[in-house]
């Protein structure tokens, strides 16, 4: 049986930070996914100098390229419309003839190339899936879908659900062809060994930028590349003059690990144990490019006002992120206890975790280390909602607002909000997650109830958690279920 080159990214959620992260001054808490977009390369019999790319989850989603003299071309129109991933492989193949050499290259291109890209069931909605099956929308209905599920539409028709599905297809697709042409060793992602990570980040920031048409925060990319952590942007103008000259040679030089103009900077940051994200999809969808545009004007018509409310919501984020980490760190001092108290908080709700003399003096630093999560997400919510109010913009439109109070108000339910730019897209949720619960309820189903029961908007829940891992990693294809057989699809 063949053994493609397989590297998968995850998706990412920003948890705070929306909007700020455009702003090098600030920076975002971004979670990665444990729903992951795959890329497998094989060697292929098509004939010399010829890749082709196939999405079995699409209808019409085979897309063929010829590449001469480092330049890749698609061979008809269909596959021209594909901007994300003919732009991946020009820049790609064009990087490992310069650094690798035109003959090696060559070489491993000499009878063509298959490349079958697939994501998870959670970047698209299943609702059309589970009402086939007849499946109410629950997690665990969820997991009952074929793995990557054929979506019966084209990629053009698909509704997306905001984990970030580009960034994770072009950093997958980035880093497998890297290994599969031997720019940077399989260890890079796997052990971290080199600087291939770094390399792959440069390269899948610069080319998810180029599809776009513009350079925007990255922290989409920069989960995909490296997982959970607190994210601070790099200076635009790193690759702002390669957006109009994306020649080989000023390419090379920007993307290389070498160059100190990237000051994005990548804090380690985790959830803390024993709780669980949540995430709930909103079939209305909103348009982020529109309300990042109306936000940043009304940022620079009210410089003053934006500052003072930007640098609160800040101090929110930044208060948020050490509160997490804190209860990370008061579990791996006495992992017991604090297992004792989420389950004594996962029965209460939050306003109930801190009024309890019988508590000593550890478990009631992990009990008010939780309230002041609460806390601190709901202010930021607060703030947010402010800012969508002053920028004339539904940041956390009144409809959100109650499907979050409903489900924040529940017992064991440490937080939540609106991810990345809000709208009427997604909301986060962050639970506790108990060794056990007996007899009680877990808190998950609780929300999973105020989901299924709410009628002023259409919530359909996610199967993420938070991936633990790394971010791009190499992946052995037997080893993931379903993978083998949907890149057997045609
Ligand atoms: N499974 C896939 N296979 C190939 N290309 C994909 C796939 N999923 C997404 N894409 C590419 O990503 C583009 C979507 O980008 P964008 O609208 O920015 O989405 P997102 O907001 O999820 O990042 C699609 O038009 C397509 O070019
Ligand atoms: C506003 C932002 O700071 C965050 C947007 O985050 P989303 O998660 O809403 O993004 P999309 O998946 O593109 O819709 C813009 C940015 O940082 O680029």
């Amino acid at each position: 049986m063949s053994h493609p080159t397989v590297v998968s990214a995850p998706g990412k959620v920003l948890i705070a930070g929306g909007y700020l992260v455009l702003d090098p001054a600030y920076s975002g808490v971004v979670v990665s996914t444990s729903s992951r977009f795959y890329t497998a390369i094989s060697a292929s019999t098509r004939g010399s100098n010829t890749i082709q790319v196939r999405s079995p989850q699409f209808n019409d989603s085979t897309w063929t390229y010829s590449v001469s003299s480092a330049s890749v071309k698609p061979t008809d129109d269909a596959a021209g419309t594909n901007k994300f991933v003919q732009l991946a492989l020009q820049h790609t193949v064009s990087f490992a003839f310069k650094t690798r050499g035109i003959e090696a290259t060559d070489q491993i291109l000499a009878n063509g190339l298959d490349i079958v890209i697939v994501g998870d069931n959670d970047f698209y909605s299943q609702r059309a899936q589970l009402s086939a099956l007849n499946l109410p929308r629950t997690m665990s209905s969820l997991s009952s879908i074929q793995p990557f599920c054929p979506q019966g539409v084209s990629l053009s028709k698909v509704h997306k659900t905001g984990l970030g599905s580009s960034a994770a297809l072009i950093t997958s697709l980035v880093s497998a062809l890297l290994v599969h042409l031997e720019v940077i060793p399989s260890s890079a992602l796997s052990d971290d060994e080199g600087n291939g990570r770094q390399l792959a980040h440069n390269l899948a920031q610069f080319i998810h930028c180029l599809a776009q048409g513009k350079v925007g925060s990255g922290f989409d990319v920069s989960a995909a590349v490296f997982g959970s952590h607190l994210y601070t942007r790099f200076d635009p103008s790193v690759i702002a003059p390669l957006m109009n000259d994306p020649s080989p040679d000023s390419i090379s030089s920007t993307i290389s690990p070498d160059n100190k103009a990237w000051n994005h900077r990548i804090q380690p940051f985790h959830l803390p144990p024993l709780t669980r994200m949540m995430l709930a999809d909103i079939d209305h969808g909103s348009d982020t490019p529109s309300l990042v545009g109306k936000v940043l004007q009304w940022r620079k018509n009210n410089p003053e006002q934006a500052h003072t409310l930007w640098s609160r919501v800040d101090q929110l984020n930044q208060s948020l992120a050490s509160a997490l980490s804190h209860l990370s760190t008061l579990h791996f001092k006495n992992p017991k206890k604090y297992a004792s108290i989420v389950k004594f908080i996962s029965s209460l709700q939050p306003i109930q975790w801190v009024a309890d003399p019988s508590l000593n003096e550890f478990e009631d630093d992990v009990a008010s280390g939780f309230f002041k999560v609460h806390e601190t997400s709901e202010n930021i919510r607060k703030s947010m909602r402010q800012m969508g109010e002053l920028a004339d913009v539904p940041i956390e439109p009144p409809e959100q607002t109650n499907l979050l109070d409903m489900c924040c108000s529940q017992a064991g339910v440490i937080g939540g909000g609106v991810p990345g730019a809000g709208g009427y897209d997604a909301i986060w949720l962050l639970v506790c997650e108990p060794l056990e619960c007996k007899p009680d309820q877990w808190p998950r189903e609780r929300v999973e109830y105020v989901w299924s029961t709410y009628d002023q908007l259409d919530v359909s829940p996610l199967s993420a958690e938070e991936n633990m891992g790394k971010g791009a990693r190499p992946e052995s294809i037997d080893e993931i279920n379903g993978l083998r057989n949907a890149t057997q699809q045609t």
